[in-house]
């Protein structure tokens, strides 16, 4: 039998993930099945923990690594998990935004995902996207993004009014104000980006996202032709529109109706850099990770995972 390890974040969505860890204790206590489990205690801490049980009795079994939080908890264990050939992973939507589930088709209810990653099928080897900043390199599963975006999830990863409506499960309405707030604030600039050889300066550029799979922000279908099987990441560039037009453009994103506007590029790629005069905030998964300029590769069939659908695509 596999061995199944938990690594969990009780703090994911501002403290509620708790419940969903006391449902699947309950559970796994019921069933009578054997794992091990790791709680997170500070930031990155799930990086180091993913190491750890990676080094574990190298008896050449295959682990699985559950993921219960948030995509940014998913996101350092994906770190973690690069290069471990014997590491399955699997997710449990305790989070907030919750993308990773929503592109690989994992079930939002917790017992419904335990019951996917216990069933042990559905495994499928995806790519994930490698981020080179000088000297540091990240990788990231769902997308990375440059400049509003990254501005929204700055805000609202400190923001103590999203903490307050999270815990009235009105994590969402917090987001939609973030959003209306940095719509009067943020600064578009000139981003140069290179895909593939093929260098384009756009101008006054809102926001650059790199996507692997469909979602971000919180369900929002951002890049509704992105695939973690294709060995390839999906660009999308927002630039030259007004304030205005950005809100509606971003209404659209939820039905994936961005995609008729003119000022919306989309080009698909496996090198991708970008640049600007200026350093740009950058995030990746949703947590940020420093500013441009950044090389973003596609790394094919690189980490395997659970995922809710039987094509094992994103
Ligand atoms: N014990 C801890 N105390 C404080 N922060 C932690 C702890 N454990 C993990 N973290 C950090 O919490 C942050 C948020 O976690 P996560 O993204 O999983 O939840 P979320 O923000 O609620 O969900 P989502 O990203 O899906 O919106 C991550 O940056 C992670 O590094």
């Amino acid at each position: 039998m596999k061995q199944m390890y938990f690594i969990v974040n009780l703090q994911a969505r501002n403290g509620r993930c708790r419940m969903v860890w006391e449902q699947i204790e309950q559970h796994l206590s019921v069933a009578g099945t054997p794992y091990q489990a790791y709680f997170t205690e500070y930031s990155g801490h799930a990086v180091e923990l993913t190491r750890i049980i990676n080094q574990k009795e190298m008896q050449g079994e295959v682990k699985t690594i559950v993921v219960v939080g948030g995509d940014g908890t998913l996101h350092e264990v994906i770190n973690g998990a690069v290069g471990a050939s014997k590491l399955s992973i699997g997710f449990i939507p305790g989070g907030s935004g919750n993308d990773f589930s929503r592109g690989f088709g994992i079930p939002q209810d917790p017992i419904a995902a335990l019951n996917l990653i216990l069933k042990g099928e559905n495994l499928a080897v995806v790519d994930i996207g490698k981020i080179s900043e000088e000297k540091k390199i990240r990788y990231f599963i769902n997308n990375m993004g440059v400049g509003f975006d990254a501005a929204i999830c700055e805000e609202a990863n400190h923001s103590k009014l999203k903490a307050k409506l999270n815990l009235l499960s009105l994590g969402s309405l917090a987001y939609a104000l973030i959003v209306i707030k940095k719509l009067f604030t943020y600064k578009c600039t000139d981003i140069w980006i290179n895909i593939d050889g093929q260098e384009t300066k756009y101008e006054q550029v809102w926001f650059v996202t790199v996507a692997n799979q469909v979602y971000f922000g919180g369900g929002m279908k951002i890049a509704p032709n992105a695939s973690a099987k294709d060995g390839l990441l999906d660009v999308i560039v927002v630039h030259n529109l007004s304030r205005w037009k950005l809100l509606f453009v971003f209404i659209s994103v939820f039905w994936g109706g961005h995609m008729g506007f003119k000022e919306v590029r989309m080009f698909k790629g496996k090198n991708i850099s970008i640049q600007t005069l200026k350093p740009v905030l950058v995030h990746a998964d949703g947590e940020i990770i420093g500013s441009t300029p950044m090389k973003i590769q596609a790394v094919r069939d690189s980490l395997t995972i659970i995922t809710g659908k039987s094509e094992g695509t994103g």
